[in-house]
């Protein structure tokens, strides 16, 4: 049994199914059905990998981490999830990836994700944990290679297919070197590459990922986020980030979701979340907010 299925389930009522009129898509952070959409453009949650997320409740130990939550991302889109230590971030994220109990709905291209197998979820949602308990025996190649499970048959073994879609994750994440050796016997910032390339291998339209960049160099980091902004552009990947690098969250996402205390606080362009002010409520930081190249907002930390 995984650690989601053994914690508490569900706060609150059940979402509503997936809205279909042009008032239903307004964006308005944190009610039921609403929400921010990734470019500023109106999604109906019904294109390639159109995901779109309605009052989403998550109780844990009694306690209710997540309220009411809602949000579109557009096919394509990069969504950053932005926010303090314990705001809800990951269980946001665990929630949308269906490893956690929660009310509410979230639909991949206006389908429930709940009503589908895991099977059938896992080619639509991957999810790249933040840090997961890893088989320290098994081969980087190996664990990767698990990304290809949904397309295997029952009772079959992988293909040539999904060897070399593995193989080329690898190499994309400078992996390739490192094929052979055991999980066990990795630095932090390499588990976490190989992490990513199982939900690279996937190949799901949705990308769901957890804090990706926080144990790697500054090379690393960089790989990452361009490795998956080309997968976005190229092939319309839909991506959604928590990042508590603010900086880096504004190079590349095109919207973001700030959570405080488990409910929305503020949504939008990286340059309306991304305020001095909101920072300074929600991190208790004193900050500096300039404009970088294409207008993208850049924080500095500022001694108080
Ligand atoms: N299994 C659990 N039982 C009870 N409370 C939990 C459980 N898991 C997480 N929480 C609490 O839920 C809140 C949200 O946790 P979450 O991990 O989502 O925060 P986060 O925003 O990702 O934080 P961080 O930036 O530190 O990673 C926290 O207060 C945390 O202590």
């Amino acid at each position: 049994m995984s650690a989601g299925e053994q914690e508490e389930t569900v706060a609150g009522e059940q979402g509503e199914a997936t809205a279909e009129t042009a008032e239903d898509t307004a964006v308005t952070a944190g009610r039921r059905g609403d929400g921010p959409v990734a470019d500023g453009t109106p999604t109906d949650g019904r294109r390639a990998g159109g995901l779109r997320v309605t009052g989403l409740s998550v109780v844990l130990d009694r306690r209710t981490v997540l309220s009411d939550v809602g949000f579109d991302v557009r096919a394509g889109g990069w969504l950053a999830v932005v926010g303090a230590n314990g705001a809800g971030k990951s269980t946001l994220l665990r929630a949308v990836a269906g490893v956690l109990p929660h009310a509410g709905e979230v639909l991949v291209d206006g389908a429930q994700v709940r009503r589908l197998s895991p099977r059938r979820r896992a080619r639509l949602i991957a999810y790249a944990p933040q840090s997961p308990a890893l088989p320290a025996d098994m081969t980087v190649f190996d664990y990767a290679l698990l990304g290809r499970t949904p397309y295997i048959p029952y009772f079959s073994r992988e293909d040539r297919r999904d060897r070399e879609v593995t193989a080329s994750v690898l190499e994309r994440l400078d992996l390739t070197e490192l094929a052979a050796r055991r999980l066990g016997h990795l630095s932090g910032g390499e588990r976490q590459r190989v992490v990513l390339a199982r939900a690279l291998a996937q190949q799901a339209p949705v990308l769901l990922l957890d804090e990706p960049t926080t144990a790697l160099d500054l090379g690393h980091q960089q790989q990452v986020m361009e490795l998956v902004d080309r997968l976005r552009l190229a092939d319309g990947l839909t991506v959604v980030t928590t990042l508590h690098d603010l900086s880096l969250a504004g190079q590349y996402a095109d919207a973001m979701v700030l959570v405080s205390g488990g409910r929305i606080a503020a949504a939008g362009a990286p340059a309306e979340v991304l305020t001095g002010e909101l920072i300074g409520e929600h991190f208790d930081a004193r900050v500096r907010v300039s404009t970088g190249p294409g207008g993208r907002p850049e924080v500095h930390l500022e001694r108080p």
